[in-house]
């Protein structure tokens, strides 16, 4: 019977597969980039799949410390293969994304070299970047301190210069200056670069960075005046557990002079401060470049939760006929469709935008070399937007694939769990997410000003300098609506800022109206980067058109979902909002042939997708049923406990029962 059953449903998806208007292989190519990227994942993927040291099946049941010690291992591993097969360094990124476990390596790739590189002098670059590349330093990256973490300005820790020794004095002055969060340290960091703030002839000069060795290469203890360990248990089952978060504090701890990161600044021999020619925000420069990475990041943890729910909502029936007939697949809901294809289109829609991000990134880079810094300020805006808006739609997005799951998406094996809680904390991390659209307010805000002077906007605000036009029109095209609808709520704002009697508290009254000023510009910018991409030439038997459809619905269902803010803001009418959402039904209707397709071509192994409800087969049934045997509560009949606590109270009950 149960096997029949798995048949049937084996042969649904391969139906789904055979119903799909679009030449998968080729949607395949448009989503990885390229033929060859998608050569490159698909060799690392099963790389990884096929290796028994990489498994992660059992990872929700392991204890704190057995997960740690099984990350350790797996990255060890993954370096030994790395090494052996002499692997670039695109496909060792890709090795890591697939073996899908948070470590220290992330840290020591993701932040402590990129710091180094950004901040360091080339002097400095020369003796620790070869050692960082073979390991034989971990690094990690100490920012955020137990009181102050968004407010980099307000860290306490101290780097005081000794002109008697040429050394800085690194120390912790206060609890709340113990640095606390940075992935890595807790247990696996041999070195950090600390931010701290510069002492030197009795003047505080603010936060700089400098690195620090921690702990000994010999026996990996703490060096004399380190304190530091993990910072404890987090949110969920494996997930985010298998990193070691650290505290540290310093007791005047000593470092040579040159292990301050002199690139932005340096200290002399004698103790005096040098500032160069470069601007003092490249400091922030390591978390721009991690921020646009958390945007490409954020496509492919939709993209898997998408994957699992779509091929779910295909196998799962419910209800239907009242004659015995067929039940109906929950994929065919309406409502289902409704709340689920809109993730589908949002996670090709942070595909594109992430590799356009990615693009500007290595843009404003290579003007960064030749000193050219006109685009920074376009690159933090469109990082931090991004980010922020990129995370909070994808953890959202995740949550609800779980309860479009039903009840077996609250199981383990389901996967969504453990994706939900590994990837909420990027809606803090590098940057809370309404810091940052604060951030991207305080531009939009500078922006608006400068209007009246005449400053032409450029890159992602140029719309703003179509003031005129966009002010006054009824918008009939999709892409004005959205920029007369960001650039309107950035006027209100500003005009209302400039009631209050001075602008920072004309910001701070006015800041729950600016954030949504914000999203709504980070928004335009992500349609406007879908539409450019479905204008390229896009190769392959009806691709493009899918792309056009899924394009359509973001757009759509974004204009629906804010439509107080287009009506509000007269960019729209209230016909056209009707319209507009009667348009996205239609559009539901042609993706829904095409959906299990659509999340094929993101092409993840079973291994990587991690979830019994998502495997490319369709075989949910069985696998469920043998994945609950798999718990460690089942490895006996009889719970342990049984004659502590149940027998007695049974027995207990028994004898009262009989007086
Ligand atoms: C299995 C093993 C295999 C082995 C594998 C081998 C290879 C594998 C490779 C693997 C690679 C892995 C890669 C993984 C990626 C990494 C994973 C990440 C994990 C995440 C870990 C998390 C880390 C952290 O969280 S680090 C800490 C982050 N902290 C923050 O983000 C703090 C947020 N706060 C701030 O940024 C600031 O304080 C801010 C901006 C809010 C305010 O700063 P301020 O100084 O007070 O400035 P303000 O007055 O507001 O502005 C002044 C001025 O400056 C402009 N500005 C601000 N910021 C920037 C900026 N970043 N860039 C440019 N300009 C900036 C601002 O606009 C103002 O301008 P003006 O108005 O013109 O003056
Ligand atoms: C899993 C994880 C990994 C991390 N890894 C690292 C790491 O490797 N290295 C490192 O240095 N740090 C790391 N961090 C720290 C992280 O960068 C900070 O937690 C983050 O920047 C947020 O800062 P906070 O904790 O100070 O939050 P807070 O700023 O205290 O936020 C608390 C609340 O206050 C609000 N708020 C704060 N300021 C404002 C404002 N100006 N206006 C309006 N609202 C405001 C926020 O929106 C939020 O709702 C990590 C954090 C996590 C969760």
């Amino acid at each position: 019977m149960a096997v029949d059953h798995a048949a049937a449903e084996v042969d649904h998806l391969a139906a789904e597969r055979a119903a799909a208007r679009f030449d998968v292989e080729a949607m395949k190519i448009a989503w990885a980039g390229s033929r060859h990227a998608v050569d490159v994942a698909d060799r690392m993927a099963r790389l990884v799949a096929s290796d028994p040291v990489f498994r992660k099946d059992n990872r929700t049941m392991l204890s704190r410390k057995d997960l740690f010690k099984d990350t350790l291992r797996k990255a060890a591993h993954a370096w030994k293969r790395i090494v052996e097969l002499r692997l670039t360094e695109e496909e060792a990124s890709l090795l890591r994304q697939y073996v899908d476990q948070p470590g220290y390596v992330d840290l020591h790739w993701g932040m402590f070299v990129p710091a180094i590189k950004g901040q360091g002098t080339e002097e400095q670059q020369k003796k620790w970047l070869p050692l960082a590349y073979k390991f034989q330093i971990i690094g990690c990256y100490a920012q955020t301190e137990l009181g102050h973490g968004s407010n980099v300005q307000g860290l306490e820790t101290t780097a005081t210069f000794d002109p008697m020794t040429d050394e800085f004095v690194i120390h912790s002055p206060t609890l709340t200056s113990s640095k606390w969060w940075p992935g890595g340290l807790g247990k696996a960091s041999t070195h950090a670069v600390v931010y701290a703030r510069l002492i030197t002839e009795g003047k505080d000069y603010g936060i700089h960075g400098f690195i620090v060795q921690l702990r000994s290469l010999e026996d990996h203890s703490p060096l004399p005046g380190v304190t530091l360990g993990d910072i404890g248990g987090k949110f969920g089952s494996g997930a985010y557990n298998s990193m070691d978060n650290g505290v540290l504090r310093f007791d005047h701890v000593r470092i040579p002079r040159d292990q301050m990161l002199m690139r932005l600044s340096q200290v002399t021999r004698e103790g005096k401060y040098v500032q160069s020619d470069v601007p003092k925000q490249l400091l922030y420069g390591t978390m721009v470049y991690v921020r646009q990475s958390i945007v490409a990041d954020a496509s492919k943890a939709l993209s898997r939760a998408v994957c699992i729910a779509v091929r779910y909502s295909a196998i799962r029936k419910q209800f239907g006929s009242q004659d015995g007939g067929p039940e109906t697949q929950v994929l065919n809901y309406r409502t289902q469709q409704s709340r689920l294809f809109p993730l589908l289109a949002s996670a090709y829609a942070f595909r594109f935008v992430g590799d356009w991000l990615n693009w500007l990134y290595t843009d404003v880079t290579q003007k960064l070399e030749v000193k050219d810094y006109s685009t920074l300020q376009e690159a933090h805006a469109c990082t931090a937007g991004l980010k922020a808006v990129t995370t909070s739609a994808t953890a959202d997005a995740i949550e609800e694939c779980r309860k479009l799951c039903g009840g077996h998406g609250y199981l383990n094996s389901s996967g969504l769990p453990e994706l939900f809680a590994v990837y909420v904390p990027a809606c803090t991390y590098e940057g809370d997410n309404v810091v940052l659209l604060l951030q991207v307010a305080r531009i939009l805000m500078k922006t608006v000003s400068q209007l009246t002077s005449g400053k032409q906007p450029v890159g992602t605000m140029a719309y703003m300098g179509k003031v005129q036009h966009l002010m006054q029109s009824k918008c009939a095209v999709k892409t004005e609506a959205f920029e007369a609808r960001a650039l309107r709520m950035a006027v209100n704002c500003a005009q209302n800022i400039g009631q209050a009697s001075n602008q920072e508290e004309g910001f701070y009254e006015r800041s729950p109206d600016l954030l949504e000023a914000a999203v709504a510009h980070i928004q335009l910018i992500i349609v406007t980067k879908f539409i450019e991409k479905v204008h390229q030439d896009i190769p392959g038997h009806g691709v493009k058109e899918q792309l056009q459809n899924l394009c359509n619905v973001y757009a759509l269902y974004t204009l629906h979902k804010h439509l107080g803010d287009f009506l509000a803001t007269g960019s729209l009418t209230p016909k056209q909002g009707a319209l507009a959402n009667e348009q996205l039904g239609k559009l539901y209707a042609q993706v829904r042939p095409n959906a299990v397709a659509l999340v094929d071509a993101f092409n993840y192994t079973d291994h990587y997708l991690g979830s019994v409800l998502g495997r490319y087969d369709g075989n949910v049934y069985p696998a469920l049923y043998e994945e609950a045997w798999k718990d460690p509560l089942n490895e006996t009949v009889v719970p342990e406990g049984y004659h502590e606590y149940l027998r007695p109270l049974l027995k207990q009950q028994l004898k009262l029962s009989r007086l």
